[in-house]
């Protein structure tokens, strides 16, 4: 398959991709049409931040199947306009953290020490001892704004070079904070109390701005850094805030724009330290976060879960094999559930018994989904499944339980409609056998494959013959079958036959004339992962 890779990354990813048999294209700094050509006949993506995932681009990628995030920031990619695709997108949330935290503590010292002015002044010619006087940061007090990976890394740096911690993350707990020595404050007070404001949260609509003139003004002196995403930080603020003393510097390594354009005023502040945006550019960071957007790519194009897929289920590598045959049985109930049943789908109910009870479920679930909705022919995968049932407002829940009667594990698949509902219940013989053993509350031991006939029947003398001559008429051969009774002779039956052919609306119809039949519906599984 063709991986396209817009943005640089390390030779160790692309050979990971080349490895897996997948040809990869390189188009750095291709954007606009020339980026939707290139995207068009693309199964993975991969980006850092320089390439614009836009809903436009999902429109031009037919065949996209995954976006890999060399990196942490993902506000470069419409992750809804993904979902809406069914396109995974995936990061690599681990392998720069440390990269990024060195890079604020050298902004930090580089700001409070003035080295890139002074280094510039000396390379110069101009040895200007006595105009540079610097910060310790010993006895003072950092300020965290935002206590995730890099800031909790950050954290720990400076807290062994003896600075005080305080944080503000409002989705962080107070036991966490208080193992790294931080306390949690108010926002207000994070800025009050900080000589050295370090910001560490993603770009989101809530943390947009969310530092400006006012904000600043609360620092009241100190060092403002800003490693994490321009934007966070208005940066005519900050500059005007450095300009005029509020502070005393500031180091940023991210912007608003990126490239930065020459006339942003934080260039041409003194006391402002820049880089353009190198602080995931270190070659341990680049080799990791390469190869660990790779993997998820090779893994998603095989059909695999995806170790960090922020729309789509993400499962835990080693639990993967256990919980793997589930997900096309699931999906398999969801198609026949929903092609026995007569009513508008308004809830569907996975149910979990037995040993796959104890497993995470979420992935088994949406897969479920995407059987019920395939039938339906809605554009439907597991990425975009949940999303399209809480679009549609049909009610999903999860049920578990420890026993599974006489199976070691079951996955039952119920679709209603407020008022009535219809269970297609299935699990794997020896472990990888997908089989349906419950139909409506028949036992049955069906096969699920291809084409296959579900008859419900008065149990009477001659009406499996009958159903077999009918169907022999419109040359549609039976493969196996299976008959149910729920009751006492005579009572209802349920007969599951598996065809080689399809079944004629015509044909249904001729056994339905028959007084002895009172349904008869014709199932394809065809496309299904079985
Ligand atoms: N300069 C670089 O090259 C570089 C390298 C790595 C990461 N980054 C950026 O650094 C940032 C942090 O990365 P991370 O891996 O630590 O992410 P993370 O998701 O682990 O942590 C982000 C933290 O921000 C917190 N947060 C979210 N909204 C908040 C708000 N309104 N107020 C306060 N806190 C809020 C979250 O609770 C979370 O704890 C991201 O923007 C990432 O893109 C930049
Ligand atoms: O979010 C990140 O991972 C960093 O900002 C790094 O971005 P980059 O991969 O574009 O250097």
């Amino acid at each position: 398959m063709k991986v396209l890779v817009t943005d640089p990354i390390a030779d160790a990813g692309l050979d990971r991709l080349r490895e897996a048999g997948h040809e990869v294209v390189t188009a750095y700094d291709v954007e606009g049409d020339d980026l939707f050509d290139a995207v068009s006949d693309a199964h993975g993506l991969i980006v850092r931040s320089g390439t614009d995932v836009s809903a436009e681009l999902f429109e031009a990628a037919e065949e996209l199947v995954i976006v890999g995030r060399a990196g942490i920031g993902v506000d470069n990619i419409d992750i809804e306009a993904a979902t809406d695709h069914g396109v995974i997108v995936a990061n690599a949330p681990e392998g720069n953290v440390r990269a990024a935290a060195e890079h604020t503590v050298a902004m930090a010292f580089a700001a409070a020490r003035s080295i890139p002015q002074a280094h510039v002044r000396l390379k110069d010619g101009e040895w200007a001892k006595g105009d540079y006087l610097g910060t310790e940061v010993n006895g003072k007090t950092l300020g965290v704004v935002g206590l995730g990976r890099v800031g909790q890394e950050v954290a720990k740096k400076f807290d062994s070079l003896g600075m005080d911690i305080v944080a503000f993350d409002p989705y962080i707990g107070e036991e966490r904070a208080t193992q790294l020595g931080a306390e949690l404050v108010e926002f207000d007070e994070c800025m009050e109390q900080a000589d050295f404001l370090t910001v560490h949260t993603p770009l989101t609509p809530e943390t947009e701005g969310m530092i400006s003139t006012d904000e600043l003004e609360l620092m009241g002196g100190g060092y403002l850094v800003n490693c994490a995403r321009g934007g966070v930080v208005d940066e005519a603020a900050l500059a005007t805030a450095v300009e005029e003393g509020v502070l005393d510097g500031a180091a940023v390594d991210v912007f608003a724009e990126e490239p930065v354009s020459p006339d942003n005023p934080l260039l041409s502040v003194e006391n402002v330290v820049v880089t353009p945006h190198l602080g995931a550019s270190t070659s341990a960071a680049q080799e990791n976060v390469a190869t660990s957007t790779a993997d998820q790519v090779v893994a998603a194009l095989a059909g695999e879960p995806v170790m960090n897929a922020l729309n789509a289920p993400s499962v835990d590598e080693s639990a993967f094999p256990r919980i793997e045959p589930y997900i096309g049985l699931a999906e398999t109930a969801g198609r026949i559930a929903t092609q026995l049943f007569d009513g508008r789908v308004s809830e569907i109910e996975v149910v979990y018994e037995g040993d796959i009870a104890e497993e995470g479920v979420d992935l088994i679930t949406a897969s479920a989904l995407k059987g019920v909705f395939t039938p339906l022919e809605w554009q439907v995968n597991a990425v975009n499944a949940p999303r399209m049932a809480e679009e549609r407002g049909i009610d999903v829940s999860e049920t578990k339980t420890m026993q599974a009667e006489d199976f070691q594990s079951l996955v039952t698949v119920r679709v209603g409609d407020g008022e009535d509902s219809l269970a297609v219940c299935g699990t794997l013989f020896a472990g990888e056998d997908p089989r349906i053993v419950r139909i409506d509350g028949y036992r049955v031991d069906a096969i699920p494959h291809g084409h296959m006939l579900v008859a419900r029947n008065y149990d009477k003398p001659g009406v499996i013959g009958f159903i077999g001559t009918v169907l022999g008429e419109v040359d549609v051969n039976i493969a196996g079958m299976f008959n149910a009774r729920r009751a006492a002779p005579g009572g209802e039956a349920l007969t599951v036959y598996n065809l080689d052919d399809e079944v004629p609306e015509d044909t249904l119809q001729k056994l339905l004339e028959d007084d002895r039949l009172i349904e008869a519906k014709y199932i394809t599984l065809n496309g299904t992962v079985e």
